[in-house]
């Protein structure tokens, strides 16, 4: 049965930070996913999630920078990752170590690594995806040294975008995130499918689901509505309808909640209740 995370840089922003983490437990999340740890100190931070019984199932790596400064206006200043962007060797390198860091403190065991947005004349460069590919090759290399026993292996996950929300964005099909991490073939590397984004760039997320789950490959996944990237209980992607055939297909992994709500957070959760903890108050325990 798919566990459901609630994404807290899109869910419960009618809250500060604190309380969102509190709301996801009494709503009944497991788990909790937002997009930048780095404004918070990691030990603070484990501490919150211990706190409210909330597993950190997810966050990305640094969007850029080179220093903790850097990384914590990255977003604001327009940065979208690095993995694919001429020039930024040292921001990548510098976000993963960060990265790799948080993922030990916080016990999470899955990073989404960012590709990366260029203006249109270079967004079919080969060089570019040949630097791309090398440096998720040495990323997962840096996550592999970091295993420790008894920790679940930290997996670096590509996500494909959209490019109507994210102009110029590298990685934005299905094909380019398989083909990259057939051709890297390395076990902490791995698939992470927004359906949202899938649909709006691919159309019929339920076909690509079931391709991502084909694959072997697939790691995380991300739900919202097309269109609206609202709460995905119409339209085109069919949330209840895509959690069962997750079900079905023996998926245990999770599943984050990553969209606008229409209204409150709380308000709009009916269509997940069967996928939430009844009464709440937060997961049993920690799980990969
Ligand atoms: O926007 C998304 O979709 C994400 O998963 C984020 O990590 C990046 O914006
Ligand atoms: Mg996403």
């Amino acid at each position: 049965m798919p566990r459901l995370a609630a994404n807290l840089s899109f869910l419960y922003q009618e809250l500060p930070f604190e309380a969102r983490l509190a709301a996801a437990a009494q709503d009944g999340f497991g788990g909790v996913e937002f997009l930048s740890p780095y404004e918070w100190e990691p030990g603070w931070l484990a501490e919150q999630l211990r706190a409210h019984g909330l597993q950190q199932v997810l966050f990305n790596a640094p969007a850029g920078g080179g220093t903790l400064a850097a990384v914590r206006s990255a977003w604001a200043e327009g940065w979208r990752g690095t993995a694919s962007l001429p020039g930024a060797q040292r921001q990548f390198e510098y976000g993963i170590e960060l990265a790799l860091d948080y993922a030990q403190a916080l016990g999470c065991s899955r990073i989404h690594v960012m590709s990366g947005a260029h203006p249109a004349q270079l967004a079919h460069g080969g060089s570019l995806r040949q630097q791309w590919l090398r440096r998720l090759g040495w990323a997962a290399e840096r996550a592999a040294r970091r295993h420790s026993p008894g920790a679940a292996p930290i997996v670096l996950l590509i996500e494909a975008i959209n490019q109507q929300d994210m102009p110029g964005y590298w990685l934005h099909t299905q094909q380019q995130a398989l083909a990259a991490l057939q051709e890297i073939g390395h076990p902490h590397l791995g698939l992470q499918l927004d359906l949202y984004h899938c649909q709006m760039t691919e159309g019929d997320a339920q076909a690509q689901l079931l391709r991502g789950l084909g694959s072997g490959l697939l790691r995380h996944v991300q739900i919202a509505a097309v269109p609206g990237r609202c709460e995905p209980d119409a339209g085109a992607v069919d949330g209840p309808a895509l959690l069962r055939q997750l079900d079905a297909a023996g998926y245990g992994g999770w599943v984050g909640l990553e969209y606008r709500p229409r209204s409150s957070t709380r308000a709009g959760l009916g269509w997940a209740a069967p996928w939430l903890r009844p009464g709440g108050s937060g997961a049993a325990g920690p799980q990969p």
